[in-house]
C-alpha cells in the first residue's frame, strides 16, 4: 500500500455548544484500503467522517487527503473526488433511479446520453436489474434504495468513498449481501474506503483496518481487525468488542480460503467434477469437468462419496449420498437448503453452510448462484489458525 490516501494530523473537533466530538485524532488511511471507523452512538464517527470532504471543518489540526491539506483544495474540487453514502439512502423522490445516478456527473457537465449509459453499467456495478432505471426510489425496497446510493457515490468515479452507516437501516439478510457486494466491489474498483458503522461484525468482516474510537472522541485503537479482536489496546475496546470475541473471529471473510471440487450431477445425467482446486476469490470457481463418469480425482474424495446435483444452469439442487461406490447412482434425498454461502461472505456463513449440510460440506455459489465448489468445516477453522498464527 504505502501511500495515504487521508491523513488527520492532530485534529480536534469542538462544536459551539463545546461538546468535544474529537479530540486529538491521528490517523492514516492507506491509498485502496477500506477503513472502518466503528464505536458506540456519540464518539465522533461521523464528525471524523464529515471532516474529510469538508462538510465539517475541523476546529484544529489538519486533513489531508493525498498528501494536500483539504483547506487548500476548493470545496467543489473536493467532494467531486470523494463520492458520499449515507444511511438514508439520500436519493432525491422526484428523480428515477438514472436520474438521480446521473446528477453529479450531469453537474460536471456529462453528456445526457453518456451520463445515461453509465448509470445502467453502475447499476449492474452494483448487483441491480438496469430495468430499475425508470423507477421512482419510492418504487424500490430498502436494500435496493441503499444499492442506488452506492450506485450515485460512484457515478463520478471518485478515488474515495465515504460510508456513513450504509446498511444499518436494512434487515440482515440484504445487510449481508451489500457487505458481500461491497466486498465484491472494492476488489474490482481499488477505491479507497472509510465506512461508519457501530457494529463490531461489520467492522471485523469489512475493515483491512479498525479505528475504534471511545467516548469523547477519543481514538482508542487503530488496527487490523485481527490485532483488535486478538489484542484490544485497553479496557474500552475490550468491553466494546465484547465477551465472544473469540466467535467475532468467524465474522473475517472467507475468500481466501481454497475451495475444493466435487462431483455433479447434471439434468442431462452426466457426472463432472466440477471445481478443482482454486482460490476463493478467482474466477468462476474452476472449470467444468469433462463430462467423463467416474471422475474421481484427489479433490473429489472431499465429498466422501457425495454427488451434488446441479441444474442447467449450474446451480446446487441437492445431495445424492453414497452409494455403493457409484458416485452418481442415487437419487437426491437432501435438498439444498437455504445454507449456500459466497465466498466473500464470512467465515460464520461458511461454517453455517457447512454444519448444516448433510454430506457436512459447505457449497459454494457464485453471485448467480452457480456452484463453485464445496469447503469442509476443517478447512474454515485452519483459516482461522492460519489467520491467527500470521498475526502473532
Ligand atoms: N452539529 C452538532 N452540534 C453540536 N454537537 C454535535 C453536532 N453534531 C454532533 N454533535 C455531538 O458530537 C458528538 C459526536 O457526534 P457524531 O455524530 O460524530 O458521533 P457518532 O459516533 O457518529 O454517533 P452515531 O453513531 O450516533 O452517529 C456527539 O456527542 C454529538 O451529540
Amino acid at each position: 500500500m504505502g501511500k495515504n490516501a487521508i491523513s488527520f494530523r492532530d485534529v480536534r473537533k469542538v462544536y459551539p455548544d463545546g461538546t468535544t466530538a474529537v479530540d486529538d485524532l491521528n490517523l492514516d488511511v492507506p491509498v485502496g484500503s477500506l477503513t472502518v471507523f466503528v464505536g458506540p452512538s456519540g464518539c465522533g464517527k461521523t464528525t471524523s467522517l464529515r471532516m474529510i470532504n469538508r462538510m465539517v471543518e475541523p476546529t484544529s489540526g489538519q486533513i489531508q487527503v493525498n498528501g494536500q491539506d483539504v483547506t487548500s483544495v476548493p470545496e467543489a474540487a473536493l467532494r467531486r473526488s470523494m463520492g458520499y453514502v449515507m444511511q438514508a439512502s439520500g436519493l432525491m423522490p422526484h428523480r428515477t433511479v438514472l436520474e438521480n445516478i446521473s446528477t453529479v456527473p450531469r453537474l460536471l457537465g456529462e453528456s445526457k446520453r453518456d451520463s445515461k449509459r453509465r448509470a445502467e453499467e453502475l447499476l449492474e456495478t452494483i448487483g441491480l436489474d438496469r430495468s430499475l432505471g425508470s423507477r421512482y426510489p419510492a418504487q424500490l425496497s430498502g436494500g435496493q434504495q441503499q444499492r442506488v446510493g452506492v450506485a450515485r457515490a460512484l457515478a463520478a468515479d471518485p478515488p474515495i468513498l465515504l460510508m456513513d452507516e450504509p446498511f444499518s437501516a436494512v434487515d440482515p439478510v440484504v445487510r449481508a449481501d451489500l457487505q458481500n457486494e461491497l466486498l465484491d466491489l472494492k476488489q474490482r474498483l481499488n477505491k479507497t474506503i472509510v465506512f461508519v458503522t457501530h457494529d463490531m461484525d461489520e467492522a471485523v468482516l469489512l475493515g483491512d483496518r479498525v479505528a475504534v474510537f471511545a467516548t469523547g472522541g477519543r481514538l482508542a485503537q487503530y488496527a487490523t481487525p485481527e490485532e483488535v479482536l486478538r489484542e484490544p489496546a485497553d479496557q474500552f475496546v475490550s468491553d466494546f468488542v465484547g465477551r465472544d470475541r473469540g466467535f467475532r473471529a468467524l465474522s473475517f471473510d472467507s475468500r481466501d480460503i481454497p475451495l475444493s471440487g466435487v462431483l455433479t450431477l447434471d439434468p442431462q445425467g452426466r457426472v463432472a467434477e466440477l471445481g478443482t482446486p482454486t482460490m476463493g476469490s478467482g474466477g468462476s470457481g474452476g472449470s467444468r469437468g469433462s463430462t467423463a463418469a467416474h471422475q474421481t480425482g484427489p479433490s473429489a474424495a472431499v465429498a466422501n462419496g457425495w454427488t451434488l446435483e446441479v441444474d442447467a444452469a449450474g446451480a446446487p439442487v441437492g445431495w445424492i449420498p453414497p452409494s455403493g461406490g457409484e458416485p452418481a447412482g442415487g437419487q437426491v434425498t437432501h435438498r439444498v437448503g437455504g445454507s449456500l454461502y459466497r465466498p466473500g461472505g464470512s467465515l460464520r456463513q461458511a461454517l453455517d453452510a457447512a454444519l448444516s449440510s448433510p454430506s457436512g460440506l459447505a457449497v459454494a455459489v457464485d453471485e448467480r448462484g452457480r456452484l463453485r465448489g464445496v469447503l469442509r468445516p476443517q478447512e474454515i477453522m485452519t483459516a482461522i489458525e492460519a489467520a491467527r498464527e500470521s498475526r502473532s
